[in-house]
């Protein structure tokens, strides 16, 4: 049994700006913001299903009053869970109570969830275990409110050992190595430091405790994030509340991970994906704004916020995985990208189906390729349209060949339907060889038996299993001459280390293929030296300049490397031909100009640590460990 592949994780903030009774007034419920909250949480869970949690603050709670309040859940369904937690809590409260359910002041002094700060997170853990306890939103807490700390993050650093010496080197004797707290006990370390600078500061000057509010009123939230996160190499949109109600969202400097946020006098919002704000505030799109790489967008204890740069940029290369696979379709800007990648591969199949629409299907592996699917039709089309205005430029002389060439639609059906709305792309592997093999199902008497070829696009060929384990034996028994499978994706070469957990070589089945090749072509000697020079290089301090794996690739073609996935992915028995189509980077890069990166496809990492855990990766496959490599 070997580990899941993981995502990333979802992140929702809320931050009211407007005293609490003005949303009892305004939206007639004390539950505005738990209602916001859990329609954009709900709008996530494509992020994580492994657990959530949501945490709150009031602000300005008088001494002796709890101000910070927190569930998390790794139940099956853990918004259900968390959500009908929170309103039991309502319901308790307000029992013998109902004359106060539009009293702002009596909710806030006398119920949990009625402050003003509020995060979400739901969670694909990649580092330490599917417990409650490395659920987010996490705490640090403290009796100086100042000091205390709440974080949730997507995120994944390439450096999370090396940030763990750290905090050791400090003097820190961290209780535990899960990554989300090394990253707090950072930032937390340096709210510390920032709380005692400006205590010094001003010590002589105020007397306690007027002097806890000048601390908070002083904190330099910019300055303190610099010295955190300086050292963070990866990929994050990390979110933090102090205990005093100031918030910050920070992105990495190559925008690798997503952060968008919408902002007017009611409310300040973040979340992982456009799509979560615009369903829990039905805003305009182009009042949704990307939080700028390398910058962190800070609302402060009194509601106000900016943006504010804090570490140098690095050139954007934000992950395009996200748009080809992860995030949510609905996004008008993914729509339309999902279905460019789709019509971008039809020269590419024309070829392959010998221009023979006559005898070909086309359809899709729902559910996530659909979209791609629309939008190869939509360029089949347009090809179509081409070849009509052709022939009547060209003069058919015969009205039965120009009524053909007119009438002629290509054929589309609907071929696999899945059966459970669920994504098995995340299931242990050892489950999910079960699931893939009976969660599709396939319509017969459509294909016309040993004459038709099918046309099957779907978004991504990660591993294979989808294929192998289900898809062709199913479209196989419909009979077809041959089959051709579609990728929207180009073929996944080298692990991910900033947020989707791809972290093995030999789980791709691109690097299955390239192992293949190298041995029928008595090449297995470049892997040899690809682990001398990375076994080399990891010994030294600077492992991060060359990802050596690249050199693997390099001796094939694309085509051949296809070649090679059909006949791994090809199940014993199957009577069709068989071939794998990929969409090739370059038309990746043109369906999504704004999300650059595509390291998982060409090897070339956003960070100088992708190329030590490419390298790690790769010795790990060659002495035949199955650890992670970061
Ligand atoms: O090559 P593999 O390793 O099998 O992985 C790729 C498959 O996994 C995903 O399906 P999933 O069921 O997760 O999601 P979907 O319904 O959103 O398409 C994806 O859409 C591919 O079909
Ligand atoms: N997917 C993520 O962003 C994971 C966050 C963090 N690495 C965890 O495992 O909890």
């Amino acid at each position: 049994m070997s580990d899941a592949i993981k995502h990333e994780c979802g992140i929702a903030l809320i931050r009211l700006r407007k005293p609490y009774q003005y949303y009892i007034d305004k939206y007639e419920t004390p539950l505005y913001a738990v209602h916001k909250l859990s329609v954009m949480m709900e709008k996530q869970v494509n992020r994580g299903q492994d657990g959530a949690g949501v945490a709150n603050i009031k602000i300005d709670v008088p001494p002796g009053k709890r101000y910070i309040s927190r569930y998390r859940s790794v139940e099956p369904q853990p918004l259900t869970d968390i959500f009908s937690k929170i309103h039991k809590k309502f319901r308790k409260g307000l029992k013998n109570n109902r004359d106060h359910v539009n009293d702002a002041k009596w909710l806030q002094e006398n119920l949990a969830f009625t402050g003003e700060v509020w995060l979400g997170h739901l969670r694909y853990g990649t580092h330490g275990s599917n417990e409650v306890e490395n659920c987010h939103p996490m705490l640090r807490q403290s009796n100086w409110r100042s000091r205390n700390l709440v974080m949730a993050g997507n995120f994944n650093m390439t450096n999370v050992d090396e940030l763990f010496g750290k905090l050791v080197s400090l003097g820190q004797h961290p209780k535990e190595k899960v990554d989300t707290v090394t990253v707090m006990e950072k930032i937390g370390h340096f709210l510390d430091e920032e709380n005692q600078r400006v205590f010094e500061r001003f010590k002589g000057i105020y007397e306690n405790p007027t002097l806890s509010d000048v601390i908070e009123d002083n904190i330099d939230l910019p300055r303190l994030l610099y010295r955190s996160c300086r050292d963070f190499d990866g990929g994050y949109a990390m979110c933090g509340l102090t205990g005093y109600g100031a918030s910050f969202v920070i992105r990495d400097p190559a925008g690798i991970r997503p952060a968008f946020y919408y902002a007017d006098d009611e409310v300040v919002v973040v979340a992982s994906e456009k799509q979560a704000i615009k369903a829990a505030f039905n805003v305009d799109y182009d009042q949704i704004t990307e939080i700028t790489p390398g910058s962190a967008l800070i609302v402060d204890k009194n509601g106000e916020y900016n943006e504010f740069p804090i570490l140098p940029r690095l050139e954007k290369r934000s992950c395009s995985f996200e748009r080809i696979y992860f995030s949510r379709g609905t996004d008008p800007d993914i729509y339309n990208e999902r279905k460019q990648l789709g019509k971008l591969l039809i020269p590419q199949i024309l070829k392959e189906v010998n221009y023979d629409l006559e005898n070909t299907i086309f359809s899709y592996i729902p559910n996530t390729a659909e979209t791609a699917f629309l939008g190869m039709i939509e360029g089949l089309e347009e090809y179509l349209a081409k070849k009509r205005k052709q022939a009547i430029m060209e003069g058919i002389l015969f009205e039965a060949d120009l009524e053909k060439v007119l009438s002629f639609r290509p054929r589309i059906e609907k071929l696999v339907t899945k059966d459970v709305k669920s994504r098995t792309f995340i299931t242990a592997d050892a489950l999910r060889d079960d699931m893939v093999s009976s969660v599709y199902d396939t319509t017969f008497e459509v294909v016309r038996k040993n004459v038709d070829t099918v046309v099957i696009i779907d978004d991504s060929i990660v591993r294979g299993t989808t294929l192998e384990k289900s898809i062709l034996t199913m479209l196989d028994r419909l009979k077809p001459k041959k089959i051709v499978v579609v990728s929207s994706a180009p073929q996944i070469r080298f692990p991910d280390c900033y947020g989707i957990d791809m972290s093995r070589m030999k789980d791709f089945v691109a690097y299955r293929a390239v192992l293949k090749l190298l041995e029928e072509r008595d090449m297995e000697y470049l892997l040899e030296d690809v682990y001398t020079q990375s076994v080399t290089a990891l010994a030294t301090k600077n492992p991060y300049h060359t990802n050596y794996v690249k050199a693997l690739y390099e001796p094939f073609t694309d085509e051949e490397i296809s070649q090679k996935i059909a006949e791994i992915v090809r199940p014993k028995g199957l009577n069709a031909e068989l071939s794998v189509v990929f969409q090739t980077v370059e038309n990746l890069h043109k369906a999504c100009p704004g999300h650059l990166g595509d390291w998982y496809f060409t090897g070339n990492y956003p960070t100088q640590g992708g190329n030590k855990v490419v390298n790690k990766a790769f010795t790990n496959s060659y002495e035949g460990k199955l650890e992670r490599a970061y």
